[in-house]
């Protein structure tokens, strides 16, 4: 097999605000495989945004990665000099975040935009920058006659496309995408997934796709991450993940949102409580609390990141129970009653 493109281990990121340290990302450790889509999924507050923009190492002035190793094709993102860099963004890694004006500014063109991304960071020639945007519109699926417009020209279906178009600009090898589809409306989303899905295919890219949704996960991730307060619960390929869970968080996600593919009628049945406090998480499972099949040992000690079946990885001190669990898990009374 194939070494990863990306090989996460044991990163710990922390926020300073005050005396307190919030530990966002604790212990993290995923891979992602050459030419593939990786969900990161979680509730609101569980690290995904963090954890994603610690690829780029554009983080916040108070946060530090204070442990482990990001290996990208071969190199150290953790202790890469600032000029290292600042060479693999865009022309390795690029991001596409949740709000396409973020990458997009308000001001100017988006031809102009695009041409800039591709003369200073791809060293290309104004004409053939030009020649080049054209291609990246088509690419996505926007008549580069609209090139000459800016960006509030655009519906938010056309500005994120426009967003893919300049993550897209340098070819690069790892694209991650911050909630890409959030703020759009489900047909659009569904639209500029599949456009994601085969551009995806088509140029060889890996993908990893930040997203609070299960369902988005379940439509395009080839494998899927799932992170509860700032942990990695479970990881492993989605069909696995969406029919065989072994974590009873990623059970209740299940639950707990609609399907991308249906009219959405199924019920929906919401985890009780919300996550804890990462500035001081509890000892044990951090989803105890919330688990309706938490343990007296669940709640004193902590559940280590396992491999269970060969890519099937979970901390969970019931995964051997999981069948069982699952079945529990589809009642939906089984999740008022979390402590
Ligand atoms: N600049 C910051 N300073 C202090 N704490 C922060 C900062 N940014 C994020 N946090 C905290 O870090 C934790 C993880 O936030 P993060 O944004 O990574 O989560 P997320 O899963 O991406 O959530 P969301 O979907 O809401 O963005 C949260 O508790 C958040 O409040």
């Amino acid at each position: 097999m194939d070494a990863p493109l990306l090989s996460v281990k044991d990163v710990s990121i922390a926020y300073k605000v005050g005396a307190l340290d919030i530990v966002a990302v604790s212990n993290a450790r995923f891979d992602v495989p050459q030419g593939s889509i990786v969900g990161l999924v979680g509730e609101s507050g569980c690290g995904k945004t963090t954890m994603a923009r610690a690829l780029t190492r554009v983080i916040a002035d108070n946060a530090r990665i204070k442990a482990g190793q990001m290996q990208f094709a071969g190199q150290d993102i953790v202790s890469l000099s600032e000029k290292d860099m600042n060479s693999l963004r865009w022309r390795d890694i690029a991001f596409i975040p949740q709000s396409a004006m973020n990458s997009l500014d308000p001001v100017y063109r988006v031809e102009y935009q695009i041409v800039e991304v591709l003369r200073d960071r791809g060293g290309l020639s104004k004409s053939a920058a030009r020649k080049r945007a054209v291609e990246l519109f088509e690419m996505v699926g926007i008549d580069p006659g609209r090139l000459r417009d800016f960006p509030h020209q655009f519906s938010g279906g056309m500005r994120q496309r426009a967003a893919i178009a300049l993550a897209l600009a340098l070819e690069p090898k790892l694209v991650v995408a911050d909630e890409p589809v959030t703020a759009l409306d489900v047909i659009i989303q569904r639209q500029i997934l599949d456009q994601l899905r085969s551009l995806q295919r088509e140029l060889g890219l890996s993908v990893i796709m930040v997203t609070h949704d299960i369902s988005v996960v379940a439509y395009i991730c080839d494998r899927t991450v799932v992170m509860y307060a700032g942990k990695v619960v479970e990881d492993c390929d989605t069909a696995t993940l969406l029919n065989e869970p072994l974590h009873p968080y990623t059970m209740g996600l299940k639950n707990a949102f609609p399907d991308l593919h249906s009219a959405g009628t199924g019920i929906l049945t919401p985890i009780a409580g919300s996550p804890p406090d990462l500035a001081n998480p509890p000892p044990g499972c951090r989803f105890a609390a919330r688990c309706p099949f938490a343990t007296d040992q669940c709640r004193v000690e902590e559940p280590m990141l396992t491999e269970d079946a060969p890519g099937h990885f979970v901390a969970c001190h019931r995964a051997v129970e999981a069948a069982a669990l699952r079945e529990e898990a589809k009642q939906p009374g089984t999740w008022g009653t979390a402590a």
